[in-house]
């Protein structure tokens, strides 16, 4: 795996972007960058476990390199769940093809190029978005979250882990500066955690908890939970009646 150098320099030199490079130290990236991020693939394995029966298929939008889906299908070998994974950035496809060959995992992953704004998601059973509708136009979101609840069955699942923000605005603060301090513990400089964060600004716009809740709640979800917080970090589960 490749060490996430990408902004050691403490120069920005564009707006972040999931290009080549990006994809490139992107594994190294998320494990240093997204707190608790196999807790949360194991949690979802687990409610996935409890809700539904075997032989589903599950789709990941914004699958990135294929960690998720690989992860799930290790922690629940017996279901025989179909596993797609979709993303619009060939680089991250090509790592995520690559590794579920040498994980023998080919024949029940299946990885495509689309938009996850507009790409059909047949016999969805469960769908899951982490960390990527923070990268949505914040105006697109609720759209999209509709067409989710409406490609799930009765009793379909959507798993939805997001960077959120704190209205209450000392404790955001605090918030921001936990999760930076999370960021050096990881190895991480000051300069660097700057400059990301600076890459970052105008492109990943996150919401609150209650407007991600908001969100669904819309769509027509009818069992909503947080199912694991850390902070600025939180994953929800919501169940279609
Ligand atoms: C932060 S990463 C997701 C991480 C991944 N879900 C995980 O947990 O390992 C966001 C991903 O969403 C993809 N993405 C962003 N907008 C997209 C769109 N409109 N259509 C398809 N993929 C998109 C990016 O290419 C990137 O790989
Ligand atoms: O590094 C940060 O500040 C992050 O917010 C991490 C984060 C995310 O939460 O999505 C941002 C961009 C990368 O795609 C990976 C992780």
């Amino acid at each position: 795996m490749s060490e996430d150098t990408l902004y050691s320099s403490g120069e920005v030199e564009e707006d972040f972007t999931f290009n080549d490079r990006v994809a490139e130290v992107f594994d190294d990236m998320l494990s240093r960058s997204i707190p608790y991020y196999r807790t949360v693939i194991d949690g979802m394995a687990q409610l996935l476990a409890c809700r539904l029966p075997g032989g589903g298929t599950l789709y990941d939008l914004g699958c990135s390199t294929g960690t998720t889906l690989l992860e799930l299908c290790r922690r629940l070998p017996e279901r025989q769940f179909h596993y797609i994974g979709i993303d619009n950035a060939p680089s991250m496809l090509d790592k995520a093809r690559k590794k579920s060959a040498m994980f023998g995992k080919r024949t029940v992953l299946q990885f495509i190029q689309d938009d996850i704004t507009s790409c059909p998601l047949p016999s969805a059973s469960a769908i899951i978005c982490n960390y990527t509708l923070q990268f949505l136009r914040p105006m697109t979101r609720q759209a999209f979250v509709d067409r989710i609840h409406a490609a799930l069955p009765a009793g379909g699942i959507f798993f939805l882990s997001e960077k959120t923000i704190s209205h209450a605005g000392r404790l955001n603060r605090d918030f921001i500066e936990i999760y930076h301090a999370f960021k050096k513990q990881q190895g991480y400089s000051e300069l660097e955690i700057a400059a990301k964060r600076e890459a970052l600004e105008n492109v990943l716009i996150p919401f609150s908890l209650d407007e991600n809740i908001a969100l669904l709640r819309h769509a027509g979800f009818d069992e909503i939970e947080t199912y694991f917080k850390w902070f600025n970090f939180t994953a929800l589960v919501a169940l279609k009646r």
